[in-house]
C-alpha cells in the first residue's frame, strides 16, 4: 500500500506541536510494516536551519513548477531528501514567496499558504508521476487536498482510485478564512453553501476535509467521542455526528528510539527503570541549571504551548496554594502574552521555587522530562497529548484532567492494587487539579515505595508507535475498500 502523508509540519524538519512529532514518527513504522508512505510538506526556512544538526540533506529535483488553477503565478521547486534514521522519501514544496518566514507560521498569508502548499502538493505529485492508495491529510492547513481530490482532480487517473484519510489533531484550530480566498483556491462555486465549506459566511478548511475525506480519526479514541458533542466540538459537532460512522480514534504513540532515557544524548545523564537513582542525578543538574536550589523536593514540571487549551487559567487560580507546598515548578513554553506574562512575574515573585522559561527549546524540553518527579497537564481538552506520554516514558509521573487522550493514557493510582500511572481529576475547576497535585505530593513524600511502584508503572506502560501504526494500516485498508 502506497501512502502520501501531507503535513504542514514534520519532525525533525520544523516542528511546532505535536503534530510534527505524529507525521515524524508513525511514517518509520509504517514502513516497518509493509506500507510505503511518502511524506510531503513545505520547505519552511527553518528546514535548512537544522539540516547539519539532524544529519540531512536537501536535493533540488523539480524547478519553476506552477499550479494552473490557483489565482498567484507564484512558482514552486520540489525538494528530496529523507526522514532521517529511516528510508521514508520527503518531498518538499518550496517556494521564497510563501515558505521563508522565520517561523512557520508567520509568512504572508496563511490562508494562502495552506492553498497553495496542498495544491502544489497535488501537482507534484502529478508532476512526480507518483501513485498513491491512501492520501493521508494532517489537520487544516492539508484539508482542502480531499476537497481538491473530490471536485478538480475527480477526473485526473492518477488520483480518483486512492482514498483519503483525515486525522484532525486538534479540533480547535479548523482554518476560518474569508470567503475571497475561495477564488484564489480555484474551486467552484458552488462548494460555498452549509453543505459545503461554508462557515458562519466564512469558509472553513477542516469542515471541508471532515466532508470530503473517505475516512477521519483523531488522535484518541476518547476525543473522538468528545468532539461529537456540543461542549467539544468546536461548533463543528453537527457535521461530525454526520460522518460518525467514519470516524475514528487512534492513540498516537511515541518514536521509542527518539525518546529514550537510557540513550537520549540531550539528557544530563541516561538512565533506565533498573538504574532510576541516575534519574536524580537529572534531577540535581536541572535545579542548578534553572538557578533553583539543589534539594530533594519534588519537582513539578510544565511544557506546553501557552494557550487557554492547556488549563492555564485554573493553574493561574491556585498557584499561589502551590507555591505553599515544599515543591519546585520547572516551566518550558511559549504563547499567549498573557499567560508568559504570568508565568515569569510569578519567577519573578519566587525565585525560589518556580523556574519559567518563555522560549521554544527541545533540548531543555528533553531534560525537564527526564528531571522532574510530576509532570502537569490540567487541559480543558486534549486530543491526545504526547507531554503525558514523554513523562510517562521516562519516570515522570503525569497529574492530569482526564478528557481526550490523557483519560486514555494515565490511569489514576491505586495504593490498595499498586496499579496506575499517574494522578488527575475530572471536573475542569482548580480545586479539583490542587487536589489531585496534592495527592501526588502526599504519595511522593511519605509514601516512597508507591512513589516507586508509580515509577515503574510508568516506565512500563505502552505507547509504542508499533501498536498505532498497525490501527493506521487497518484505517487505510477501511478507507481503500470504501472507494472500490
Ligand atoms: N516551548 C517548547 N519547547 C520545546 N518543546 C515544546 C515547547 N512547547 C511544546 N513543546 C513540545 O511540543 C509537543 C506538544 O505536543 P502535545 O501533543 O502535548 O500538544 P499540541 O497541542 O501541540 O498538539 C496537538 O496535536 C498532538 C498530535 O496529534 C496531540 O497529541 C495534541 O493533543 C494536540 O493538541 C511536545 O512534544 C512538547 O514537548
Amino acid at each position: 500500500m502506497k501512502v502520501a502523508l501531507i503535513s504542514y509540519e514534520v519532525y525533525p524538519f520544523a516542528k511546532v506541536g505535536g503534530l510534527a512529532d505524529v507525521v515524524g514518527a508513525l511514517p518509520k513504522y509504517l514502513e516497518k510494516h509493509g506500507t510505503k508512505p511518502i511524506i510531503f510538506m513545505p520547505k519552511h526556512r527553518v528546514v535548512e536551519k537544522g539540516a547539519e544538526k539532524f544529519g540531512y540533506t536537501l536535493k533540488k529535483i523539480k524547478e519553476g513548477l506552477n499550479v494552473p488553477f490557483l489565482k498567484t503565478d507564484e512558482k514552486f521547486d520540489i525538494y528530496e531528501t529523507k526522514l532521517p534514521k529511516s528510508n521514508v522519501p520527503v518531498y518538499l514544496i518550496s517556494n521564497d514567496y510563501y515558505f521563508s518566514a522565520e517561523k512557520v507560521y508567520d509568512g504572508p498569508d496563511l490562508a494562502e499558504q495552506a492553498i497553495y502548499f496542498s495544491a502544489a502538493v497535488l501537482e507534484a505529485i502529478k508532476n512526480l508521476k507518483l501513485k498513491f492508495d491512501i492520501f493521508h491529510v494532517n489537520d487544516w492547513q492539508t484539508a482542502l487536498i480531499p476537497v481538491y481530490l473530490k471536485s478538480l482532480y475527480k477526473e485526473v487517473p492518477e488520483f480518483f482510485k486512492a482514498a483519503v484519510v483525515l486525522t484532525i489533531h486538534n479540533l480547535g484550530y479548523q482554518g476560518i478564512f474569508d470567503q475571497k480566498y475561495l477564488e484564489f483556491a480555484g474551486l467552484p462555486e458552488y462548494l460555498y453553501n452549509i453543505d459545503g465549506i461554508e462557515f458562519y459566511g466564512k469558509i472553513n478548511f477542516l469542515k471541508g476535509g471532515i466532508l470530503f475525506s473517505d475516512v477521519i480519526n483523531t488522535v484518541s479514541p476518547t476525543y473522538s467521542q468528545e468532539i461529537q458533542t456540543k461542549e467539544y466540538g468546536e461548533k463543528l459537532d453537527g457535521v461530525l455526528r454526520l460522518r460518525a460512522a467514519d470516524l475514528y480514534g487512534i492513540l498516537n504513540g511515541i518514536d521509542y528510539e527518539e525518546y529514550n532515557p537510557a540513550t537520549d544524548d540531550r539528557i544530563y545523564v541516561n538512565y533506565s527503570i533498573d538504574d532510576i537513582e541516575k534519574k536524580y542525578e537529572n534531577k540535581k543538574k536541572l535545579q542548578e541549571e534553572m538557578g533553583l536550589p539543589v534539594k530533594d523536593v519534588p519537582v513539578i514540571g510544565m511544557i506546553n504551548r501557552l494557550v487557554d487549551q492547556k488549563g492555564l487559567d485554573i493553574l493561574a487560580d491556585i498557584f499561589r496554594y502551590i507555591t505553599l507546598f515544599n515543591v519546585q515548578f520547572v516551566l518550558l513554553g511559549t504563547g499567549d502574552e498573557k499567560y508568559e506574562k504570568l508565568f515569569e512575574d510569578i519567577a519573578k515573585e519566587f525565585p525560589e521555587k518556580v523556574s519559567a522559561n518563555i522560549k521554544f527549546d527541545v533540548t531543555l524540553a528533553q531534560k525537564i522530562y527526564a528531571a522532574s518527579d510530576m509532570f502537569l497537564m490540567p487541559s480543558r481538552y486534549e486530543p491526545c497529548g504526547l507531554g503525558q506520554m514523554y513523562s510517562l516514558r521516562y519516570g515522570t509521573i503525569p497529574v492530569v484532567r482526564y478528557t481526550g487522550g490523557l483519560a486514555d493514557t494515565v490511569m489514576e493510582y491505586d495504593e490498595s492494587t499498586m496499579k496506575g500511572n499517574g494522578f488527575g481529576f475530572k471536573e475542569y475547576d482548580s480545586a479539583h487539579l490542587l487536589r489531585a497535585i496534592a495527592r501526588s505530593v502526599d504519595i511522593y513524600f511519605n509514601k516512597k515505595q508507591h512513589w516507586r511502584k508509580l515509577i515503574k508503572n510508568a516506565m512500563t506502560t505502552d505507547l509504542s508507535w508499533e501498536r498505532s501504526a498497525k490501527e493506521y494500516i487497518k484505517l487505510y485498508t477501511r478507507a481503500k475498500n470504501k472507494i472500490v
